[in-house]
């Protein structure tokens, strides 16, 4: 799709800026992951931008590596972050120091591709090349998220490469595909499940060999040392932080001239952190009983006392539901739950005062409490192939 990496006559390197986008839950960040493992010798760096105020989006990332290239937004960051703020983000990893050979921005599921892509063309670095638009579909959920929101056509429209995801879940994946190939005409349209795509199809690659893992965050640091930099983010947030407040409705303000036509305008997110464990029994009564407006819901969940070795990733989108069990870190870092949620017509203290009803400060587990939730972890191995060693069932 782009030219990656490739030294102008005479001039810097250029490194491609690809913009990933895609609805709520389509499997953005699932891609990134894929691209982050597989992408050989290639060292990417992200920008992760999510809606709510928790960076949930980023932990996964990071976390898939231990330690990745890894810069944040938060709010949307088509209006959130304005270009010169953008710029300043992939100054940093298109630094020669950083060996970034391509950058993947994750826009926020409500994002607005089209001034994502203005960003990146307005930037003022020599080194920044557009490397393009990936737009990744949710199969399963798309005819319905296409009724409700028919400016996915327009999303459509605009994109290098469509990945129609989650084919796996779709009953007609067929129909899918065609319509979308209609709708993106001049893009390449590729079907996968767990964002399983070529990275030859997001940019060129390098031989393995030619460069081992992603980098660290100690590697831009180092990087911003060079320079005479804090290596603090430009907002004032740790490593892991680079963005603004959490509302992101209310930050779709004045920088835009027309933010109604954004479909962020209809949603609300409300994020819950909480350090005491959840009960799991009135956790899942919790979500069996969403309403439709709450599309998406992702974060971890500590157990407490019901499994002490783990916590739990969750994740909803539309009426699907997952856990995902990963051990917690070793050390003495505080062992939270922290959870975004987003949709339309949501009241959010209601929300908050529902979860607030899970916490749990009881030490020990009640017979079978676990039950309910573990009927919505996969099976790994059927999942994606891998299987995962390192969790025990409770
Ligand atoms: N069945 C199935 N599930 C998938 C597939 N790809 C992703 N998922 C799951 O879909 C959920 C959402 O995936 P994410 O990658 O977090 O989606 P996202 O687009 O980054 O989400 P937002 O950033 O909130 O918009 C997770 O539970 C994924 O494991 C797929 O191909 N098939």
């Amino acid at each position: 799709m782009s030219q990656s990496s490739s030294p102008g006559p005479g001039g810097p390197q250029e490194i491609p800026v690809v913009v990933l986008a895609g609805f709520l839950g389509s499997g953005k960040t699932t891609l990134l992951n894929h691209l982050l493992h597989r992408s050989g010798g290639t060292r990417i760096g992200a920008v992760v931008n999510d809606f709510g105020a928790i960076e949930i989006d980023a932990m996964a990332v990071a976390g898939a590596l231990g330690d990745s290239t890894v810069s944040l937004g938060n709010g949307c960051l088509c209006c959130a972050v304005d270009a010169g703020e953008l710029d300043v983000y992939l100054e940093r990893l298109a630094d020669p120091a950083t060996g970034i050979d391509v950058i993947v921005i994750e826009a926020s599921g409500l994002a607005e591709p089209q001034e994502l892509v203005r960003m990146v063309l307005a930037s003022e670095n020599p080194r920044v090349v557009y490397g393009g638009l990936v737009e990744v579909v949710d199969a399963a959920e798309f005819l319905d998220t296409r009724q409700r929101h028919p400016e996915i056509d327009r999303h459509l429209a605009i994109a290098d490469l469509v990945v129609v995801n989650k084919v796996d879940r779709a009953e007609d994946g067929e129909r899918v595909l065609a319509l979308v190939r209609s709708l993106s005409e001049g893009a390449a349209v590729v079907a996968a499940t767990y964002g399983r795509v070529d990275p030859a199809f997001l940019f060129d690659c390098r031989p393995t060999e030619e460069r081992i893992g992603q980098l660290s965050f100690d590697d831009l640091h180092r990087t911003d040392d060079l320079h005479g930099k804090d290596g603090a983010d430009p907002h004032g947030g740790d490593d892991a932080t680079v963005g603004q407040g959490a509302d992101a409705r209310g930050e779709c303000g004045d920088t835009h001239e027309d933010p109604l036509g954004h479909l962020h305008t209809a949603y609300d997110s409300v994020a819950f952190v909480s350090d005491l464990p959840m009960n799991p029994r009135r956790l899942l009564d919790f979500l069996d009983s969403r309403s439709d407006g709450l599309y998406r819901i992702k974060g971890y969940v500590d157990f407490g006392p019901h499994d002490t070795r783990n916590r739990y990733a969750v994740h909803a989108v539309g009426r699907f539901l997952r856990f995902y069990p990963e051990p917690w870190a070793p050390g003495d870092e505080p062992r939270l739950t922290q959870l975004v949620l987003i949709g339309t017509g949501i009241d959010a203290a209601a929300l908050t005062k529902e979860l607030e009803a899970c916490k749990d400060d009881s030490p020990h587990a009640d017979e079978h409490s676990m039950w309910g939730v573990l009927r919505y972890v996969p099976d790994k191995e059927q999942e994606t192939g891998e299987p995962d060693p390192s969790y025990d069932t409770p």
